[in-house]
């Protein structure tokens, strides 16, 4: 193929690839990779159009000096964008040390004329010196990126180390490999940068799927224990009717008070409060059925619904082991707490059928309970054959 055409695709592509760097450089909160890696490229384009139309006008020695300097460039800033996009700990002096070394060896062997072997050996060993710097580090953060294109940039950039430093003793054999060479070369350099434009683009999606899945767990979950929040609680008991409608079937809404809570704040800090309302939540999913529904609706206030449930006794037995559960114990820093909690509990379809009215049953019945001494659950009044049941543990 003409080197013509060979230096016109290259072109092409690193313009191409360019843009696309500068492009997703600018995208919020895309880390600074893509930029370097931009600049990257416009220097390995500018390398290209000053070989191409320095070789036609002037020395190869000329040509080769520009070229030289160029692609150094490109390969530090290659190195530069990889130790930014993956975050790492390298400082960037010792890269830009490393590119001062290759610019001042290419200049030497230039204004000296030192035979092109010596010089081109300088050039690949510097060149593979950035490029063995990426495979390694590209290898050893080869899980940091999902689909292995970290894998992808550390094979690649391997093989172009073997190409660098094997390109020129090729030309000193083969002359007519030249235009073959920088045919390879420009294929490995395109796989290279395709791996990590890619990798830029898994990051931004693997950013964006991560952003979804916080704003879903805001809108749905209680922050500090993982439960349910009230909103949340609201669908889910909509979609829980539907199968207590059954015939025969009902629900139970098990508000949930605890006893002397506050103290615990006020004597051991707000932090070790937490770890409790942790604790508790914890208990409640233990002790409930995946199908039931756990929410936290206030500081310390919980509720438990029960769907599908056969009898509406049931609800009592389950306060019953909630209760037993929740007067265990608990131990934050090596500091036992008691707590207590009173219940109140309300029955689908039997007290109402929507969620607000089931609540504000379930919650006068845990008053009652809170007014006669706390530490109890009872049925609200009137639930037909369940009655009330109040018991004190
Ligand atoms: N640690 C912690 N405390 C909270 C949180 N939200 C609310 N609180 C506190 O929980 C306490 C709840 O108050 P009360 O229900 O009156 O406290 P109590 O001692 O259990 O009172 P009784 O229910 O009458 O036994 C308040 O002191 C709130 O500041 C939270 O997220 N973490």
């Amino acid at each position: 193929m003409p080197s013509e055409i060979v230096h016109t695709i290259g072109c092409t592509i690193y313009l191409v690839f360019a843009l696309l760097f500068l492009w997703m450089g600018r995208v919020p909160r895309t880390n600074a990779g893509p930029g370097w890696w931009a600049g990257a490229m416009l220097f390995a384009l500018a390398s290209r159009l000053a070989y191409f139309l320095l070789l036609s006008r002037t020395d190869l020695a000329l040509a080769v000096f520009v070229y030289a300097s160029l692609v150094a460039v490109e390969k530090a800033l290659l190195a530069i964008g990889l130790v930014e996009f993956l975050g790492l700990q390298v400082r960037h002096r010792w890269l830009w040390a490393a590119l001062a070394a290759a610019e001042l060896w290419v200049l030497l062997a230039w204004l000296s004329d030192v035979h092109p072997v010596a010089r081109s050996l300088g050039l690949a060993l510097f060149n593979a010196g950035f490029l063995s710097f990426i495979a390694w580090t590209a290898y050893q953060r080869r899980n940091d990126v999902p689909n292995h294109l970290m894998l992808l940039t550390a094979v690649v950039s391997a093989a172009l180390v073997l190409h660098w430093m094997s390109a020129f003793v090729i030309f000193q054999a083969v002359p007519g490999w030249r235009v073959t060479g920088f045919l390879l070369g420009t294929l490995l350099v395109l796989v290279q940068y395709m791996s990590l434009l890619a990798a830029v683009l898994m990051d931004f999606q693997r950013r964006l799927v991560q952003a979804e899945a916080n704003a879903l767990d805001m809108a749905f979950q209680d922050p500090l224990t993982g439960l349910n929040n009230q909103r949340y609680m609201n669908t889910l008991f909509e979609k829980a009717l539907v199968l207590a409608n059954r015939p025969h079937q009902s629900a139970a809404v098990i508000f949930i008070d605890l006893d002397n809570f506050k103290p615990i704040n006020d004597l051991a800090g707000h932090h070790v409060g937490d770890e409790v309302l942790r604790t508790v939540a914890g208990r409640l999913k233990k002790n409930t059925r995946s199908t039931d529904i756990c929410a936290r609706i206030g500081g310390d206030e919980f509720v438990v619904i029960c769907t599908q449930l056969d009898r509406a006794e049931q609800a009592g037995d389950i306060a019953s082991k909630l209760l037993t559960e929740l007067i265990q114990p608990i131990t934050v820093e090596e500091r036992h707490f008691a707590l207590g909690a009173s219940i109140g509990i309300s029955l689908y379809p039997a007290h109402g059928d929507t969620l607000a009215k089931l609540l504000e049953y379930a919650d006068s019945a845990m008053y009652q309970i809170k007014r006669s001494g706390k530490n109890g659950y009872q049925i609200h009044p009137g639930a037909g054959a369940a009655g009330a049941a109040a018991a004190a543990a």
